[in-house]
């Protein structure tokens, strides 16, 4: 089926990259050219595992193709997912704005049936919202279309096989004909068993926020009880073993750290307690995960104050900038906190991310205090103290021995517990970790 996918970025990518290669046709529409330019080479603008493969696939075989025109991508098909940003306003809100602009250009655009398919995250009611802008915008063309939600659960660094393996695909439509064809587009991955949920509009949008603040929920909940397990001697990995045994509860999103980052979870939940509030829902639950993982970073320098007493003038060495392991995404990093945390007491950093650090430097400057290293063993040169704020695997897999002799002091604040903290301490490491013993 030949499809549109409006917005060039980590969804609207994997979204046409992987329908490619399940055989349909697709063109992307990105307002940005210097994306349109590499992306015509078969370069991906961002990193996310496999799916520069599937892109340039697509190139070769004639099925994918690229524009910055607007107009194109409306004409090109009778099916348009929109794949822009929902960014959050000041007020935490969701900034809509991206989405109602493209409602407006298909009603300009559009000549016959469309089927508009928001892939964004957004608030219950913007489905309807499209439908009335739609409307609204053809002024007097009398057209038929369709207004369809389809929220998107792929995780980056995962993505290709999120999308192509789901645990599910959601679908909220209000009529038949949308539904069939949403049934056609994915069908190649229905056929193979994945599930598909067929609902209404509003209780589509509302368990895509409902998925993502549950689970930020909790990682905070266990993040709470990594700082009980502190206080007493505990060990959290063990608590969330024990508890994830529980089939109710499951073992997965239950590793204590630095917390949920990311362009998700956080603008989501934020998103999500004013739709809550708006309504007259108590949000309580949702402020208190939020109220959790906002300290996060305190606790970690507060570790590391504990070991240095005075950071002005100290030289510290980080180790991950991204959010999570395998992207290049820094929005809502814990590492931006750090950074610039450290630098106002005055320490001295020496940066190293395996794939990050392009993107770290458009918001930090490298300078004198703080330095980016293509090279991790270089970066804690002279350090005094080594954070780990990415659960990257190569720093898993990291010579310590060698680690050791190049730091001046050898101490690691490990903010993702990716070492056994015995076997660090026995190389000679002073080793802190989040809720172990
Ligand atoms: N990043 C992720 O892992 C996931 C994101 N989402 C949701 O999907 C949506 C998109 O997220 P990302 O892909 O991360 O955002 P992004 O910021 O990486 O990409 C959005 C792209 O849309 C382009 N764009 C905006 N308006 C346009 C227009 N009128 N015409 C053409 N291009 C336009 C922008 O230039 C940008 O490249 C958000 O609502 C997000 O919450 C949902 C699931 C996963
Ligand atoms: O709407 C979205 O954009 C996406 O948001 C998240 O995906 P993502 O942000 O890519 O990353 P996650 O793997 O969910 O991790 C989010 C954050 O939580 C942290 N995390 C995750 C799991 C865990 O046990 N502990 C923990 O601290 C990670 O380090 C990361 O900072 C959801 O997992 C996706 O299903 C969803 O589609």
């Amino acid at each position: 089926m030949k499809l549109s996918v409006i917005g060039g970025g980590y969804v609207g990518l994997v979204t046409a990259a992987c329908f490619s290669h399940l055989g349909h046709e697709v063109l992307v529409v990105e307002k940005i050219p210097e994306k349109v330019e590499l992306l015509r080479r078969g370069k991906s603008p961002i990193y996310e595992p496999g799916l520069e493969e599937l892109l340039r696939e697509g190139i070769n075989e004639g099925r994918l193709s690229f524009t910055t025109d607007i107009k194109e991508g409306i004409e090109f098909s009778e099916v348009i997912f929109i794949c822009v940003g929902t960014p959050s306003n000041p007020d935490g809100s969701a900034d809509l704005s991206q989405v109602e602009e493209v409602a407006r250009f298909t009603a300009k655009y559009m000549d016959s049936y469309k089927l508009l398919v928001n892939k964004s995250t957004v608030p219950v009611g913007t489905q309807r919202k499209v439908k009335r802008t739609v409307r609204l915008y053809l002024k007097n063309k009398e057209l038929e279309f369709d207004v369809a939600s389809n929220p998107e659960f792929l995780r980056e660094g995962h993505a290709v096989k999120d999308f192509l393996e789901p645990d599910r695909i959601v679908v909220g439509v209000e009529s038949e004909r949308a539904k069939e064809v949403l049934l056609e587009i994915y069908k190649p991955i229905t056929d193979k068993g994945f599930p598909i949920l067929i609902t209404n509009p509003p209780t589509a949008e509302i368990i895509k926020y409902a998925s993502n603040t549950f689970l930020a929920t909790k990682i905070s909940f266990i993040n709470m009880i990594s700082d009980l397990c502190e206080k007493v001697g505990a060990n959290v990995e063990e608590v969330a073993q024990g508890m994830g045994y529980d089939k109710r509860i499951g073992k997965e999103f239950l590793r204590a750290g630095l917390g949920w980052g990311g362009s998700c979870l956080p603008k989501d939940t934020k998103a999500f307690i004013r739709i809550l509030e708006e309504l007259g829902v108590d949000a309580t639950i949702l402020k208190g995960a939020l109220g959790i993982n906002e300290s996060r970073v305190d606790r970690l320098l507060q570790k590391l104050k504990d070991a240095l007493w005075i950071l002005k003038g100290k030289t510290i060495a980080i180790w991950g900038l991204s959010f999570k392991p395998n992207t290049d995404d820094i929005r809502e990093a814990p590492s931006l906190k750090v950074v610039e945390r450290l630098l106002r007491e005055g320490a001295k950093i020496r940066a190293y991310d395996p794939k990050a650090t392009e993107n770290f430097k458009r918001v930090f400057i490298e300078g004198e205090d703080l330095r980016y290293f293509d090279d991790k063993y270089k970066a804690v040169e002279g350090a005094e103290a080594l954070l780990i704020l990415t659960e990257w695997d190569e720093f898993k897999r990291a010579n310590l021995e060698r680690v050791k002799r190049l730091m001046e002091l050898p101490i690691i604040i490990d903010g993702r517990n990716i070492y056994d903290p015995q076997e660090v301490r026995n190389l000679g490491f002073e080793y802190y970790s989040m809720g172990r013993p």
